[in-house]
């Protein structure tokens, strides 16, 4: 997936309005948005629909996908046919239920995401200890795309050393959760960033501060 100016817009608002005003100032400069839970739950998955309509950008459907594989199935192949390109998916449910979310997503011509480990504090407990065996079932299955956290640079390398430098790693935890962009750039493909643009006074203008910082 190419991702404009390698930044990917976090889209949790949970208004249209909100969501098609930050999409009219910063569409410009980003082609890909990640839309989850927060605004589908509240607008509903046709939202996934009608902004592929106003707008071109590629939509990443981050429901953290973690069930058994016929749910899995089910929920890739919905939510792709809502016109996501792409869509995240938890690794730690094992291979048959990671398989199922690739199996449909490929039968659709679409991706997934593997989620491999997270930014936040939590995740040290019980994702930490096994983050590199999921990005390592992720190679073995032929998985290309990643999930892997700003905020843990450390964490973000060793899971580079795994997935190989062909792989395509997208990096939540840049702005608010205390992740820099540059940095997280050295490894990752793409830095995710919701609350330090969509919170920000002047949406533009935060992400266009964004932009410049890594050129720098
Ligand atoms: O480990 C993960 C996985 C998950 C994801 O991207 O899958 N995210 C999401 O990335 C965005 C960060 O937003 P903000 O903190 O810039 O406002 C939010 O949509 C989170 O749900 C993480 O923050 N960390």
């Amino acid at each position: 997936m190419n991702v404009k100016n390698q930044i990917i817009l976090a889209l949790d608002v949970e208004e249209k309005n909100k969501a098609y005003e930050i999409l009219d100032q910063t569409t410009e400069y980003l082609d890909t948005i990640k839309i989850g839970y927060p605004i589908t739950l509240a607008l509903g998955p046709s939202i996934i629909t009608s902004i592929k309509e106003e707008y071109d950008v590629k939509i990443i459907a981050d429901f953290k996908v973690a069930d058994i594989d016929a749910t899995n199935e089910k929920i890739v192949k919905t939510t792709l046919n809502y016109g996501a390109d792409a869509i995240i998916v938890h690794g730690f449910t094992g291979e048959d239920s990671v398989l199922a979310c690739k199996n449909m997503a490929e039968k659709l011509d679409k991706e997934i995401f593997l989620l491999t480990e997270m930014s936040h504090p939590g995740a040290d407990k019980f994702l930490k200890p096994v983050s590199l065996d999921i990005a390592q079932m992720g190679v073995d299955l032929g998985i290309k795309n990643y999930v892997a956290p700003a905020t843990k640079i450390d964490r973000l390398k060793k899971i580079r050393e795994v997935v190989g430098k062909d792989s395509f790693i997208i990096s939540p935890g840049v702005g608010f959760q205390g992740g820099n962009a540059k940095d997280t750039l050295q490894y990752s493909n793409a830095a995710i960033v919701g609350r330090s643009i969509y919170n920000a006074s002047n949406p533009k203008k935060a992400l266009e501060e964004i932009i410049e910082s890594i050129k720098v």
